[in-house]
């Protein structure tokens, strides 16, 4: 696996209208295999610069420069879409989209669903699966897209303590598949698994994980 910067995020700023900065000159890298958490208080614009890096649109200054062709897959607090499909179908979906054939997917889809506690749910639709359910379901549909960026938004906000270790070693386990894993998150044990910590409050970057920047 090489080393490669998949997302390298250069003296960034944004602002809404006249609102003030929500941070500035924010500047950080991140290689294929590592974990970075972005941490802040609730309203500090971690979903923000998630989506800036995702391109979804322009920051008010700087830029973010991703590898052409850089598959981008994110797992946001609010799933939309696919509301009246079923668990398999979702998870199966971005294996057809690469070219599996159907009954590949969907026994390559049970098996990482299966990871997740959810392969009992495959028949299950999308609109009758709980917030912490739909939220691994969303995780399994962007691993199973194989990306080489993965952006998460408060991955274990809605799961039990024992659910979230699992969802942070599979983030984890992503990224040593040679993944950029970008994490906005407020929950202590996901920040101490990652590889950095940033601190969007205080803008300050702390390597190791573990401590709170300050
Ligand atoms: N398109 C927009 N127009 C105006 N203001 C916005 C827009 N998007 C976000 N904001 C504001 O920018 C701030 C940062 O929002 P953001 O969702 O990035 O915060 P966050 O750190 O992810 O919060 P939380 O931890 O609660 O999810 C908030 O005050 C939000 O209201």
């Amino acid at each position: 696996m090489n080393d490669e910067i998949c997302v390298d995020v250069r003296d960034l700023g944004q602002r809404f209208g006249t609102m003030p900065f929500l941070w500035r000159h924010v500047t950080f890298s991140v290689r294929r295999g590592q974990t970075i958490a972005l941490c802040g208080r609730s309203g500090c614009g971690k979903s923000t610069l998630l989506s800036i890096v995702a391109g979804w649109f322009s920051p008010t200054e700087g830029e973010v420069r991703r590898p052409d062709k850089a598959r981008v897959s994110w797992v946001f607090q609010n799933p939309y879409g696919a509301v009246y499909r079923t668990v398999l179908d979702i998870a199966a979906y971005p294996l057809i989209t690469r070219g599996w054939r159907r009954a590949e997917a969907d026994a390559e889809a049970l098996r990482v669903l299966a990871e997740f506690g959810l392969d009992e749910l495959r028949d299950r639709l999308f609109a009758e699966l709980s917030g912490g359910e739909a939220q691994r379901l969303m995780l399994v549909r962007a691993i199973n897209s194989k990306p080489d960026i993965l952006l998460v938004d408060e991955p274990t906000a809605q799961l039990d303590s024992k659910t979230a270790l699992v969802v942070d070693d599979k983030l984890v386990a992503l990224a040593g598949r040679g993944a950029a894993v970008l994490i906005a998150t407020h929950d202590r044990r996901t920040r101490e698994s990652c590889d950095r910590v940033i601190d969007l409050d205080t803008y300050s970057v702390e390597e190791g994980g573990g401590d709170e920047a300050t």
